[in-house]
Formats: C-alpha cells, structure tokens, sequence
C-alpha cells in the first residue's frame, strides 16, 4: 500500500471539506458569535457537551475562553460538561449515559447561557437530552452537527443556530468543527474587546 498517497489522499479530502464548508457555513457562524456575545454580555455563560472527539472540542473551545484564544483578555465563562468524571461516571451508572450532560445542564444552565452541543451525526442521544434540558432551562443552544443534522436539526428552535458542516465523515467534520470553533474565538474576542489583525 502507498502510505503517502493515502495521507495525501486525507489532506486532498480535509482540503475540499473545508473549501465547501466556506461557502455555506460563514453567515451561520456569525449568527453563532453574535448569540454567544450578546450572552457573555448579559454575564450569561456558555456550556458545551459532545462525545469522543467532540467532547475533546468541547474542552477546546471552553479552554480558549476561560484562558485565552490569541490575545491578552479578559478570561471568559465557559464550562465543558465533559470533564468531571466522578459526576460523568456517577450519572451513566445510577441512570444513563444518556442523562450525563441534560443533569448537569439542568443543574448549571440558567435562562440566557447558551449550550453548544457538538455531534457529527446529530443523533447522540446524550446530546439530544441536552438540548431538550437546555431548552427547558430558557438556554439557547449553538449546535455543531454535520451530514443531514440528524435528530438534532430537528429539534433546534428559531432562537437556536445550527452550524450544519456539508459532509458525511465523522473525521472531516470534526475537522472543520475544529474550524469553526477558532473562528467563533475570534469572533467573540473581536466584538467583545475590539480589532486586531
Ligand atoms: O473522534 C472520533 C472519530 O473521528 C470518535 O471518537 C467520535 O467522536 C465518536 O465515535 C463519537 O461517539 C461520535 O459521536 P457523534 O459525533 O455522532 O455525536
Ligand atoms: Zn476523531
């Protein structure tokens, strides 16, 4: 087997991802920052929950705000739900994996926070329940899902925002998950504390 042809045959496909995905996904991305400042604004907070590598985009996103993205600022409230594994292992034993993240979102999220709920499919029953705890919480929910946005889509609201990645490999998806979470980074810190280059 040509090992160089299949790692470039993995950029080639990552390279098309993402050059599709910057044709539709922009304007959805701006809608999601503008959501997530007007939160931080109102001292609202954003928590973030997904599975595998998306619970590692959680961790992602919610450290670049609670330290920092690429300039001096202000630490920003951010809570991955991903990290606490007395409370994540407690939860799935006593109950269900699929109540790990909706009890801590009922237990943290006030009316105002936003959930950003990460899934490839769209179909993570423990995301779902999320969504569905976020929504009864008055929280507004950024959702990061790829192929048909799966039963999540169906579920989001018109005060929601559905970021929707034009693809159907978990791999390239999450790759430009990735993505957008850099760029709702510099979004926020670009409304919140000015221009930089
Ligand atoms: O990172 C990967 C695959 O690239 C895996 O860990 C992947 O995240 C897991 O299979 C997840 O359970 C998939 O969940 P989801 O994206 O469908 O919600
Ligand atoms: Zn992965």
């Amino acid at each position: 087997m040509d090992f160089q042809q299949r790692i470039l045959g993995h950029f080639n496909a990552s390279i098309d991802t993402k050059t599709y995905a910057s044709e539709v996904l922009p304007p959805f991305i701006e809608v999601a920052s503008q959501m997530m400042v007007q939160c931080l604004v109102n001292e609202g907070k954003v928590l973030a929950c997904g599975n595998g590598g998306s619970a590692g985009d959680s961790q992602h996103f919610s450290s670049e705000l609670l330290n920092r993205f690429e300039r001096e600022r202000p630490s920003l409230p951010a809570l991955a739900l991903t990290t606490d594994t007395s409370t994540l292992t407690s939860i799935a034993n006593d109950y269900s994996y699929n109540d790990v993240f909706s009890k801590q979102v009922r237990a943290l999220g006030q009316p105002g926070d936003i959930l950003l709920a990460i899934s490839t499919s769209g179909n993570s029953a423990n995301v779902i329940q999320a969504i569905q705890a976020a929504h009864d919480r008055d929280m507004t929910v950024v959702a990061l899902t790829g192929r048909d946005g799966g039963d999540m889509a169906s579920l989001l609201g018109q005060d929601d925002c559905e970021i929707r990645v034009p693809a159907t490999s978990t791999a390239r998806i999450q790759e430009v998950h990735l993505l957008v979470i850099h760029c709702l980074c510099d979004l926020i810190d670009e409304q919140l504390f000015g221009t930089s280059e």
